[in-house]
């Protein structure tokens, strides 16, 4: 019993930690692995976890673990719940270890660094056919979901089986509702567009710009991810749901995204470092936009927004200037089937 688990969470930072104390709270033994031993440790003897998400208590039935054979011997449902920048690395370190019957789930938002592949392809690439796959996206401040605030959450994957048991482990009536979807890859790349449209309209209110242009940012933001996703095949009506416009509303709007924080303070003249510095945590869009950018790029699918979030982020234009160059656009009709 003592190294058995319901459910194994890979990643002890703020959502790795808030998901399994959503799990927890939910009765199912969750283990949650950090690659920092200090770090575990003190989840152990302050059972919290003070620097990601202070003050929020973790049930009985998590625990913390700091060896990743253990971690991952205890359950064959492993979510993978570290930046997109270190994915490829973590599950690579966790393969040999792996059960033959592990399935594995992943709550990360973004794309591989420099490729701009989709997590599915990283995922397949390290560890082949034969582990069923899925993801969880949706709009989840880390802070809300560890307090048991109301949250909803999308997710999708290549096995009917496990989704429906990721949907068992995680939903609750009283605190989390957990929708099925059938769109594997509207899910992963809704949850990464996302992070670039926040830095967008964090950069739009940095300025000074107000409720119109934000408003305007996050709407012409679902149509590029929209466009993105349709080339990619995923479907459109995805992104009217929870990894769509929720996530784009939740971020775009609430100063709890970092990656609008980091737009904000970019907008008030503050340089990509110190920015980064002041956050502290992951800001997922800062790679994110790049390979964004790349992936619009290749497929030939024109996303305006993102070309100026990138600009900003890495060729050094001012954000005003961006913002000139969105406004001076050539007039169109709002909808292509109108052009
Ligand atoms: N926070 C949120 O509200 C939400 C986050 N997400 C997504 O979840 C993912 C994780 O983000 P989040 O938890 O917020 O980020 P945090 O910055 O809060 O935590 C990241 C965690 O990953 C750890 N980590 C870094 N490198 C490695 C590695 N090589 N091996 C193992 N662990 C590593 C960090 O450890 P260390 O501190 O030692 O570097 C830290 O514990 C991101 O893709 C994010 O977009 C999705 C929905 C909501
Ligand atoms: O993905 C998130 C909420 O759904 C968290 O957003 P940030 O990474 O911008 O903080």
């Amino acid at each position: 019993m003592k190294n058995t688990a319901d459910i194994t969470v890979l990643g002890a930072g703020s959502y790795g930690t808030a998901l399994a104390i959503s799990l927890a709270s939910n009765g199912h033994r969750t283990m949650l692995w950090g690659h920092e031993p200090e770090h575990i440790e003190n989840l152990k003897n302050d059972k919290s976890n003070e620097a990601f998400l202070p003050g929020i208590p973790l049930p009985d039935l998590l625990i913390p673990e700091a060896d990743l054979a253990t971690a991952l011997a205890a359950s064959n449902n492993v979510l993978v719940v570290v930046p997109s920048h270190v994915f490829g690395l973590v599950l690579t370190q966790a393969k040999p270890l792996l059960r033959k019957d592990s399935r594995i789930v992943w709550a990360t938002k973004g794309l591989e660094p420099e490729t701009g592949r989709l997590i599915q392809d990283v995922a397949r690439e390290v560890l082949g056919d034969e582990f069923p796959l899925a993801v969880l996206s949706g709009p989840t401040f880390a802070k809300e979901l560890a307090a048991g605030m109301p949250t909803a959450i999308s997710i999708a994957g290549t096995d009917p089986q496990f989704t429906k048991d990721l949907v068992e482990l995680l939903h609750s009536p009283k605190r989390l509702r957990v929708y099925a979807n059938n769109d594997f890859i509207g899910l992963q790349l809704g949850g990464a567009v996302k992070n670039v449209i926040a830095i967008g309209a964090g950069l739009s209110d940095g300025i000074g710009f107000g409720a119109n242009a934000r408003t305007a940012l996050i709407t012409r933001g679902l149509v590029e991810l929209t466009r993105l996703g349709e080339a990619l095949g995923a479907q459109g009506s995805t992104f009217m749901g929870m990894a769509g416009l929720g996530d784009l509303v939740l971020t775009c709007t609430d100063n709890q995204s970092r990656n609008r924080r980091f737009g904000l303070a970019l907008g008030k003249g503050c340089d990509v470092e110190t920015a980064q510095d002041e956050i502290g945590q992951v800001v997922e869009g800062y790679r994110n936009t790049k390979e964004v950018y790349t992936l619009a790029k290749r497929l030939g699918v024109e996303m305006p927004i993102t070309e100026q979030v990138y600009q900003v982020l890495y060729k050094g234009k001012s954000p005003v200037d961006a913002a000139k160059e969105l406004l001076s656009r050539e007039q169109k009709s709002e909808t292509s089937s109108a052009e």
